[in-house]
């Protein structure tokens, strides 16, 4: 080793030992807020602000996203000494929706696979999940209609979203496609690469699965059948990746939502999620958003789906900028409490 090579390592070792230091100093600090707290150890909105003033404060040669990675752990790791999380998600293991779990939460947290979206919301609502991370909607497939069904219906609030962009790979046992007669996936991850599908694999027949990990468990037991799923599931069942990034939308994302049992307070940069319905009469549509307009409030989302109570009847599910702590905001939900048949606020939390 050169001279030069010993030196810029002593300087990268003196310095992982201050590192270590201030990062268990981090820690104690964490512990010590945990005892001082009355109620949720995990606060979405001081995590939003400390990754804003951080992607500020960054001068490189590491990207904002290697920044938020980074810290994302660190913070998981010091909530946890505040207090373990347990956080539900659509399981099994290797779905896109654990990957969100640990986008969301980091590494330090007990991520409890469920089989549906309503088992996540009963594990958080019975308290047996402290959180549950739900897929929402999707850049190809639109809205995630369980998912919404069910805010309709819960106590629990919004707490947080993420988005995450959905990668689809072709794994099998072996990356002989010749010999692929059967794929299993789930029916939104088929969707969302027909193109390839239709190109690439023309005769093997297309088998339903309940999620991609359990298309890629079936898939590990039969040497003439492949399964579409992420990255990850294949190396969950040891599987062979025959092709990466075969969905036919390379910005394919999925976005999810963090529910819990808190009202998250304002950070800053906020979003709140809504749903509400009015008559159906002329013009009825329009005056029920027009408070939206009168106080300057964005929409992000709107989307409507069948109200389940009446025949043609419509509830509108919304998405806007700002807390409904925000005055603006706060006097846009009053009219519209004034004015709609229904409404309710599922919570406001940062905007990813
Ligand atoms: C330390 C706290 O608790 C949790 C851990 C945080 C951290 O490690 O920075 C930030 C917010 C909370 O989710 C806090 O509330 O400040």
């Amino acid at each position: 080793m050169t001279e030069q090579l010993i030196q810029l390592r002593n300087e990268i070792d003196a310095i992982d030992d201050e590192l270590l230091r201030l990062i268990n100093k981090r820690a104690q600090l964490a512990q010590q807020i945990g005892h001082r707290k009355s109620s949720a150890v995990y606060r979405p909105e001081r995590e939003s602000q400390i990754f804003a003033r951080l992607q500020q404060a960054n001068t490189g040669p590491l990207k904002n996203e290697h920044i938020t990675h980074l810290f994302t752990e660190i913070i998981s790791l010091c909530r946890a000494l505040e207090e373990p999380l347990a956080v539900a998600y659509l399981g099994p293991q290797g779905t896109f929706s654990q990957e969100a779990v640990i986008k969301q939460f980091g590494h330090a947290v007990t991520a409890i696979p469920c089989s549906t979206i309503d088992a996540i919301f009963r594990k958080v609502e019975s308290g047996a999940a402290s959180y549950g991370v739900v897929p929402v909607e999707n850049s190809t497939e639109g809205a995630v209609g369980r998912t919404m069904d069910l805010l309709l219906q819960t106590p629990l609030k919004v707490c947080g979203e993420l988005q995450l962009p959905i990668h689809q790979c072709l794994m099998a046992q072996h990356t002989n496609l010749a010999a692929i007669h059967k794929i299993y996936s789930h029916s939104q991850s088929f969707a969302q690469c027909q193109m390839w599908l239709n190109e690439n694999l023309t005769t093997a027949i297309r088998i339903n699965a309940a999620s991609n990990a359990d298309a890629a468990r079936q898939a590990a037991s039969d040497s003439n059948a492949a399964a579409i799923a992420g990255r990850k599931a294949a190396e969950i069942f040891g599987l062979e990746i025959c092709a990466t990034n075969i969905e036919d939308n390379p910005n394919n994302a999925t976005r999810f939502l963090v529910v819990g049992q808190q009202d998250v307070a304002p950070s800053g940069r906020d979003k709140t999620s809504l749903a509400m319905a009015t008559h159906n009469q002329p013009g009825a549509v329009h005056k029920l958003l027009a408070p939206f307009a009168q106080y300057q409030v964005s929409m992000t989302r709107l989307e409507s789906r069948p109200s389940r109570a009446t025949l043609w009847e419509y509830v509108f599910f919304t998405d806007i900028e700002g807390h409904q702590e925000d005055k603006n905001v706060a006097k846009a939900l009053q009219a519209l409490r004034d004015n709609a048949t229904f409404l309710k606020v599922f919570g406001s939390y940062p905007a990813a």
